[in-house]
């Protein structure tokens, strides 16, 4: 695809109805991604430093899963998508393939705007616990490879946020400026919130993870209640982390958009 032939196409594909239709298709991605690694126990040896030794690296088995797959997922040139954020930016090695024209939309100071840290830290603390049974039935590798998933799904729905901002912002300038101007991250928070959408956010969630977690049997008597993952969990990961930290990445993408 050329510059030109990717910009005509974000012409038509970049307004707030189809940026929402895409957090709508993400909903799937994560709500699967969860359901994967619930198969699995917690497994703790996952996350236990003490676990695995490496020289020269201090950190716990899914660290060392997460960064070396980044690696390659770098060398693919995964990051070079604006919609795109690592984990550990700090170690990334250059891609391998030729440069995509991918059209300018964002402001080229959001490429810093990564809030991955925090997204680990709600993954681990918060959330893992209330969707993995307690126990440990030693699939380490498949267990960090789908928190891997997981992280990865919640990542990128989390910090398309940078695109939800731009185009709020293009379509009234006038309102965002001055909050922009006067760094006001209340004024900013306010005018990009809109209740009634994550009211059906949270509704479609639990929804969703109903359909997608129920078990499936050809006997008449199917079990109802029987989710693979807990619909009400899903709801309060949207509501307490996942539409706050997308909210997060909006406020500091336009606290820079006249930088
Ligand atoms: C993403 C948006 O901005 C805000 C965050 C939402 C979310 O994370 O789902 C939903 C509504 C807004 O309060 C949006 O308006 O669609």
């Amino acid at each position: 695809m050329t510059k030109a032939d990717s910009s005509s196409y974000l012409e038509n594909a970049f307004t707030l109805e189809s940026l929402r239709d895409s957090l709508i298709r993400q909903e799937d991605s994560v709500i699967f991604s969860l359901i994967e690694r619930a198969k699995f126990p917690v497994n703790s040896n996952t996350y236990d430093k003490s676990y695995i030794s490496v020289p020269g690296f201090g950190g716990s088995l899914a660290e060392f899963f997460v960064r070396n797959t980044e690696d390659v997922h770098a060398k693919a040139g995964r990051y070079k998508t604006p919609e795109e954020n690592p984990f550990f930016p700090e170690h990334l090695l250059p891609p391998v393939v030729p440069p995509f024209p991918y059209p300018e939309v964002l402001h080229p100071a959001s490429a810093f705007i990564n809030i991955n840290k925090s997204i680990w830290k709600v993954y681990f603390d918060e959330l893992l616990p209330l969707i993995a049974a307690p126990g440990d039935d030693g699939n380490y590798a498949s267990t960090a490879a789908s928190d891997l998933a997981c992280l990865q799904a919640l990542s990128r729905r989390i910090h398309y946020g940078k695109f939800v901002a731009e185009v709020k912002f293009r379509e009234s300038p006038q309102d965002y400026e001055p909050a922009i101007r006067s760094q006001d991250r209340e004024a900013l928070l306010k005018l990009l919130t809109f209740e009634s959408v994550e009211e059906m956010v949270k509704k479609r969630v639990a929804k969703k993870a109903m359909v997608f977690g129920q078990e499936v049997s050809l006997d008449t008597d199917d079990k109802e209640g029987n989710y693979k993952v807990n619909p009400s969990v899903v709801s309060r990961l949207y509501e307490e982390w996942v539409m706050p930290l997308t909210k997060i990445v909006q406020v500091e993408y336009l606290l820079l958009r006249l930088d």
